[in-house]
Parts: C-alpha cells; structure tokens; sequence
C-alpha cells in the first residue's frame, strides 16, 4: 500500500524526460522540487505552467512542483533525487555539491548516457564522487518515449538497482496510471544495455539516412543485441535475461520510433550532414554520440567484438564516410 505521506522529490534537469517524469509523479502522492539551469525556462513555468522548450503541452501542477534555478535548494529536503540531465553535463549540473548534501538520500539516474571524461556509468560515479551507497542508487530504464507519455499512452519502465528494497521504492513511485514500473536487480547490465541501444539506434538512422530499408534494419538489430549481449556479460558478467523489455524492448522502440533522438541524429548523419550541423538542426541531445567514445574505449580492455559499435565510433569521431562504414557492415551481418 503507497504512503499517505507526500514523498519529497528533486528533479534534476529541464529536457523532455525531466518534464515527461514530472507528469508521472504529480499522478501520486508526491511533491516535487524541479531544477533547471534556465532561469527564464524556470520562471516561464512558473508563471505560465508549462515548459515552453520541451513538451509545452504538459500541464504542471503548481500544488505539487516548484521550480528553482538554485541546485542546493531544489536537493536539500529530498528523500530521492532523480538526475535527468544528458550525461555530458551532469558534472556541470551539480556543481557546487558535495558527498554532505547526498547524505541519506536515494540517487535515481534517468540518464541513458556515459560520463564522458572518465567513462563511467552516472550510478558509478555518483558512488565514486559524491559517495552515494550502492543501496541507495538505481535507474530509470525501459522503452519509454517523454513524447508518449506526454500523450499518456501506456508505457513500462524498469527500474533497476543493486537491491530490491530500492528499486521497489521507485517503481511505486513511478507506477500510475498509464505508466507501469517494475523492479530489477541488474544496475549495471540495465545501464549499459541502455547506453548502447542508443549507439545501434544512430546506427539505425544512419542506414535508413542512406536509404537502406526495412529487411537491413531487422537485420542490424537482430546483431545488435549480440553485440550488446557479448559487451555487457564481459563488462558485468551475471545471468540475465536480455529479451526483457528494458533490454531488448527499449533497443527496439529506440531503433525503430521517430521520436528517437539518436535515430534521428543519425539519420541526419546518413543524410550526409556534418555532426555540427545535424547538432543544430536537432534541439534535442542524442546520447549515443557522446557514448560510443566511451564504450569504444572500454573496449579496447575488453576487446569484445562489436563492429556496428566500430562503424558508427569510426563516422563520429574519425571521417569515416557513412556510405564506406555500411558497405564494409554489410559483410559483418548474418
Ligand atoms: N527524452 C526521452 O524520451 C528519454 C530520455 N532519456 C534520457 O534522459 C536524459 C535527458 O535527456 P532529454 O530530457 O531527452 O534531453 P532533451 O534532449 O530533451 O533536452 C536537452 C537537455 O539538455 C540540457 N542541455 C543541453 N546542452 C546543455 C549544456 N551544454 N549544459 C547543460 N545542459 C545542457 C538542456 O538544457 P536547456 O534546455 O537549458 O538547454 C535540456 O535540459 C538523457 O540521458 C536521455 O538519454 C531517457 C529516457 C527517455
Ligand atoms: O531512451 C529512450 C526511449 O526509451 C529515448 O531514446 P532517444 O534519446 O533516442 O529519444
């Protein structure tokens, strides 16, 4: 049974999945502190109820959610701090905190994205740099697009931790209405196979960018859970069933749906933009291109083989041509 007893929240970030997030929890008995680093954002919804740059139709509940620029003061009462913030800028983001300001409270990563200047996962370096307990962090997986749950149609989201004491806490939390949530004790499998469905997802639009179709896709994403199946029992060995929604299913949303960030980018990229460019073009962060420099060089440790992973590290980060990368793929896939 949920507690009759408001369960204070900080929210950290001001994209569409902070805002999708804030509409599941104002659906429960929550109260909910929003960070954003835009002032302006911040006082719009204030005033006005909506975040006018990200799912503007979403209505905010001012009785529940209070925004605030001020990060200390958005995480100072809060039992659970969900971090949404694209993994690139998280560091930036909690600037000014230390271990202290953590202390006692449970740490939700809703980032599907690596830390770009030391590689890690965000639960690992929320453990190793502001020293939040394994027991107290988790995160926030499963195919679920912001822009469908802005709609409220019906969506599943798993929510994975170390131990189920956290992960349930969560899921109640998050369960509502048009939004079912249900724990699982895979941390780091769960996080890794979300970063690199990102990576297989800009794989997929930059395919479909080149005007490869439908029977390739099947194909490359058939492959893909390979390669993500051999990464993640190298880098975290431990029996797990991959064809699991949080696994397979958000590989599957994340290649396939239009609402997709890194489908989209790397659409863009097969297209023939530059990285810049389709960056401009999009006003919205595609994880997998900050990501695949990461798992690129954890692999070098691991040595795993994962050639979509090599074609898109390879257009990325060195000039490879999206057409010449795809014909030497082509080879690779059964
Ligand atoms: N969108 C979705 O459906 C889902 C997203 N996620 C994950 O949620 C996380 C957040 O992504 P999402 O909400 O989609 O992001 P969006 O692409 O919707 O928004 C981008 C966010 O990044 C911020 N940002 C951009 N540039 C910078 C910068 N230089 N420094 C600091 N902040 C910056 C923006 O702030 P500002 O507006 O001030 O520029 C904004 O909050 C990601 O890890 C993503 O993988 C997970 C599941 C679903
Ligand atoms: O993780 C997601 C859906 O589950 C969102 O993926 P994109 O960032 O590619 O839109």
């Amino acid at each position: 049974m949920k507690s009759s007893t408001p369960v204070k929240i900080a929210m950290i970030g001001g994209g569409s999945w902070a805002t999708a997030l804030i509409k599941i929890l104002s659906e429960g008995n929550s109260t909910i502190r929003w960070w954003l680093r835009s002032k302006a954002d911040a006082e719009h919804i204030q005033k006005f109820h909506h975040n006018r740059s990200y799912l503007s139709d979403v209505q905010i509940n001012p009785r529940k959610v209070k925004v605030c620029t001020k990060i200390r003061e958005a995480i100072r009462d809060a039992d659970f701090v969900i971090l949404a913030v694209p993994a690139a800028f998280i560091s930036e983001a909690l600037t000014g905190l230390t271990p202290t300001h953590f202390a006692g409270k449970h740490v939700i990563s809703a980032i599907k994205g690596m830390i770009p200047t030391s590689n890690q996962l965000v639960t690992d370096w929320m453990e190793s740099t502001y020293n939040v307990p394994k027991n107290h962090l988790s995160c926030i997986a499963g195919p679920c697009h912001a822009e469908e749950v802005a709609l409220e149609k019906q969506s599943y989201l798993t929510i994975a931790s170390t131990g189920d004491d956290c992960a349930r806490q969560v899921s109640d939390l998050l369960t509502c209405r048009f939004v079912q949530a249900s724990p699982l004790n895979d941390l780091y499998g769960v996080e890794y196979s979300a970063v690199m469905k990102n990576i297989i997802a800009l794989a997929c639009g930059i395919t479909h960018g080149l005007g490869y179709g439908d029977n390739f896709q099947a194909v490359l994403v058939s492959n893909a859970m390979q390669e993500i199946r051999r990464f993640v029992d190298a880098v975290y060995p431990m029996e797990r069933d991959l064809s699991r929604s949080a696994y397979l299913g958000d590989l599957l949303v994340t290649a396939y749906s239009p609402f997709s960030r890194n489908r989209t980018f790397g659409t863009l990229i097969g297209r023939g933009y530059t990285i810049q460019s389709a960056q401009t073009e999009m006003n919205m962060i595609a994880e997998g291109y900050y990501a695949v420099r990461s798992i690129y060089a954890i692999n070098s440790t691991y040595q795993v083989r994962m050639p979509i992973v090599d074609a898109v590290y390879r257009i990325l980060y060195e000039g490879a041509t999206p057409t010449a990368e795809m014909a030497q793929l082509k080879g690779k896939l059964v």
